[in-house]
């Protein structure tokens, strides 16, 4: 049997147990992670810095290779966002709603894990941290199929959650690493209905449309980020700056940093000088539309491709709009219904943005580096979703989540 089947099978089988333990159990199992994540991090790096060097010698953009790279720091942020998993209430056997119908039956419709989920996902190794403790809190079953350039590792990390699993008595299939990484066999795992419940694709927009098209297990997408930040004419300087800034740099390489900042043709030309020599002090290349180079004219120009480009590095789209309405419509055309921001002192054009604005995180006053699960409270995130369907934002234990109904009577029948 392949690997694939192998480890499908047996990912089916550990869910009937997942899906039974109790909170204690889970728990126990999630803080033998956190410690053997921090007990471990000596092999971890050591296997990080073998796809880290393989990345290099393969000329790997640099937003990849931060998204690669592990340090003690980042392991110990794995460590604090399982031991906030941890602390957050199990959303199982929840009471979702509960009624008497007038032929007597109770009916209560209770929260249940979706059961096996496979998860394709990029060059991140937080993430396989992150999925095996969301998974296994909400009694589902993770299948992993990270990037192939994280692989060594997604082995190590893996390893360690095996291992603690084990040390519990949870089954260890319950978390398992697809090591087999190439592309035939994760079109096969599109379609192993009969072991996976949902898959999960997170990256680009090439493989989500690749999965959509091709998976016949029920798809949870997540998305690109083509964020924006509106910066209105009744935007505070200093907060605009502040907040374009960290949205662009504080880490270029993630979904939620902005791509494109439209500015308010009356904010001022002295906060847009700022604002540009801010971005200049921090090495971010500037494309700007032709008004705007009007009165900038050493600005690199930019076309209608720009638009839509999610640069993932330290370049920004600049472009100056008449209103909130045309930053809106903007928005509208060129965003990826991910994470939008308006800036502004003025509440009835910030109301307007956050009503109007179609996206998963709407933000007023707020960087958009906030949309993340860890940020939102929930310990981590399993992915961003820009779709409405069943989860959309950052998802975490609810959203990892089904439910069924329970219909307790005295014998009735129906006439
Ligand atoms: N909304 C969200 O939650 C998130 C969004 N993103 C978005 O992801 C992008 C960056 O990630 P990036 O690394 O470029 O993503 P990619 O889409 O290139 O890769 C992501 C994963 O998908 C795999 N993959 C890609 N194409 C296929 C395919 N045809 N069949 C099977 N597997 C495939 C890759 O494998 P391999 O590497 O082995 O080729 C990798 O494991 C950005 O656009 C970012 O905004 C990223 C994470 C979260
Ligand atoms: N969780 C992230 C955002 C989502 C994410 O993983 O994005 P990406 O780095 O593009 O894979 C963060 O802000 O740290």
């Amino acid at each position: 049997m392949s690997e694939l089947l192998q480890k499908g099978k047996a990912a089916k089988q550990a869910a009937k147990t997942l899906g039974q333990a109790s909170t204690e159990l889970k728990n126990k199992a999630l803080q033998a992670i956190a410690d053997g994540l921090s007990a471990n991090h000596t092999p971890i790096l050591a296997a990080n810095k073998q796809d880290v060097e393989r990345a290099k010698a393969a000329n790997t953009s640099a937003a990849i290779l931060d998204r690669l790279i592990l340090t003690e720091q980042r392991i110990q942020d794995m460590v604090t966002g399982v031991k906030q998993v941890i602390e957050l209430a199990d959303p199982l056997g929840e009471i979702m709603e509960s009624y008497d119908r007038p032929n007597g039956i109770k009916i209560d419709k209770v929260r249940v894990p979706l059961g096996v989920i496979g998860i394709i996902y990029e060059a991140r190794p937080n993430v396989t941290a992150d999925a095996a403790a969301l998974c296994l809190k909400t009694g589902n079953c993770a299948f992993l199929r990270g990037s192939s350039s994280a692989l060594e590792s997604n082995k190590a990390i893996v390893k360690v959650v095996q291992e603690a699993l084990t040390s519990v008595g949870l089954p260890a299939t319950a978390v398992q690493l697809l090591e087999d990484t190439s592309y035939e066999t994760s079109d096969q795992m599109l379609q192993m209905n009969q072991f996976l419940d949902v898959l999960i694709p997170r990256g680009g927009a090439g493989l989500i449309e690749h999965v959509v098209k091709n998976a016949t297990v029920p798809v949870l997408e997540t998305g690109i980020g083509n964020c924006h930040v509106y910066i209105d004419e009744a935007a505070e300087p200093t907060m605009a700056v502040n907040i374009a800034l960290n949205a662009k740099t504080q880490r270029p390489g993630v979904c939620n940093a902005v791509e494109t900042l439209l500015v308010h043709k009356d904010w001022g030309v002295e906060s847009l000088n700022k604002l540009i020599s801010a971005l200049n002090e921090q090495k971010v290349k500037v494309r700007a539309c032709s008004q705007t180079k009007q009165t900038i004219s050493d600005l690199d120009a930019a076309d209608e491709s720009d638009w839509a480009t999610e640069y993932l590095d330290l370049t920004v789209a600049l472009k100056l709009v008449d209103s909130v309405e045309a930053a809106i419509e903007h928005i509208d055309q060129y965003g990826s219904g991910h994470s939008e921001c308006i800036v502004t002192e003025n509440e009835q054009h910030a109301r307007k943005f956050l009503n109007e604005v179609d996206a998963a995180a709407v933000y007023h006053n707020v960087s958009t580096r906030f949309t993340d699960g860890f940020e939102f409270g929930f310990g981590a995130e399993i992915g961003i979703s820009t779709q409405k369907l069943h989860a959309r934002g950052p998802m975490g234990l609810k959203e990892l989540t089904s439910y069924k109904y329970i219909l307790q009577g005295t014998g009735q029948i129906r006439s």
